[in-house]
């Protein structure tokens, strides 16, 4: 929360709570620069739930780590910008990531067993997290870790808070790590498959609480993964990835009424009923390149089935799929679907070379 409306990044009130622009995080390996996140843009504002969605390898995972300091080794953030309330937060020292992590955003990963200590209490775990993020000790500790474990709906909480994770069911232990993230009140919660490793029907019950405690605190929520079901679920807006960069965003009824790049198209085809869940995306045949090279063509476009030549020359960036749909675009040469073709193939051509290194914002 900012306390006089406005940051030492001079956050304005119409900047959305995080703007990632142009983001690009490279890891130099002996084969290559591998460009796991090359020129990555979107918006998440308070209040609304943002998918990043794609197959296995497309970079969301180490999109959402740029966003919190964490790329592993030999990653490194090498251009672009991710913005908090207007701060700049990829020229951040390690201490100032520490307070980012600590305070502004909260990550809830795929495997929550692996982010509890086995040896300490679950009440006490959320305690030491209110001690470090708002120096609540002794009582007023353990009185707020209780109601942090109510707010994430484990019944009998006052008794479970002195349970050990491993007397915990994989459901349980996620909420006691979204409560862990809440503990230091956060404005942004950064999920990545929260619920991939968990049976159906808690899935459908971890995420409806994460919806319930969007709204209830006005939360910013960035949810990854790689399951369209999930995504109709819980996301206002989607970003679809693919290779490094997104190919496709739309609202979310937009999205799955009228997907518009032939891969969203594909990803949506391989969901057997687009509600069911749980299993991964063996949808389009081939794979997600690892890109080592700067982008000079559709990424996609050797495994697209509506590919035609200029797809094989020119890098395409994201446009508003037609005239009137401004907020729905697709980084792709059929669009927009209202110019003609050699008309959509030249704005490509031209966005890429003017905005170059600058990547596409709108
Ligand atoms: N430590 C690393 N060293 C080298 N390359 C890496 C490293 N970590 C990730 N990458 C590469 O970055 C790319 C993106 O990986 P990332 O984990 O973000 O994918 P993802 O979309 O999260 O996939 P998944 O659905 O499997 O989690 C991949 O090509 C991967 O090989
Ligand atoms: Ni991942």
């Amino acid at each position: 929360m900012r306390e006089d409306g406005t940051t030492a990044g001079g956050a304005r009130d119409d900047d959305p709570l995080l703007r990632v622009e142009n983001l690009r995080t490279t890891f130099a390996t002996e084969t290559g620069t591998v460009r796991a996140v090359d020129g990555v843009s979107f918006d998440v504002e308070r209040g609304e739930t943002v998918g990043l969605v794609g197959e296995s390898g497309a970079g969301k995972s180490v999109t959402a780590r740029s966003l919190v300091g964490l790329v592993e080794d030999p990653g490194r953030v090498v251009g672009g910008s991710v913005r908090l309330d207007g701060a700049e937060l990829t020229d951040n020292t390690e201490s100032e990531w520490r307070d980012v992590r600590g305070g502004r955003i909260a990550m809830v990963f795929q495997d929550p067993l692996s982010r509890l200590n086995p040896v300490y209490t679950v009440g006490n775990q959320i305690e030491e997290a209110l001690r470090i993020h708002r120096g609540l000790r002794g009582a007023a500790a353990r009185e707020k870790a209780v109601e942090l474990l109510e707010d994430v709906g484990i019944p009998d909480a006052a008794r479970r808070a002195e349970a050990y994770p491993h007397e915990f069911s994989g459901g349980m232990c996620q909420r006691a790590v979204i409560a862990i993230a809440l503990a230091c009140d956060p404005d942004l919660l950064v999920c990545d498959e929260p619920t991939t490793a968990l049976d159906v029907t808690t899935q459908a019950q971890i995420l409806d609480l994460l919806d319930d405690l969007r709204a209830e605190r006005d939360l910013a929520v960035l949810f990854i993964t790689h399951d369209m079901g999930v995504v109709a679920e819980v996301c206002d807006r989607v970003n679809v990835m693919y290779a490094g960069e997104i190919v496709e965003r739309a609202g979310v009824v937009d999205l799955f009424e009228r997907p518009k790049h032939p891969y969203t198209q594909g990803l949506l085809d391989a969901v057997p009923a687009r509600t069911a869940r749980g299993e991964r995306l063996a949808a389009i045949e081939g794979e997600v390149p690892t890109p080592t090279e700067p982008a000079t063509a559709c990424r996609f476009a050797p495994r697209c089935p509506r590919a035609f030549d200029a797809c094989h020359s020119v890098h395409p960036t994201g446009v508003a799929v037609s005239a009137d749909a401004d907020d729905h675009t697709a980084a792709c040469l059929h669009y927009p679907a209202d110019a003609t073709r050699d008309e959509a193939v030249e704005r490509h051509r031209e966005r890429d070379t003017r905005t170059g290194a600058e990547g596409d914002t709108e």
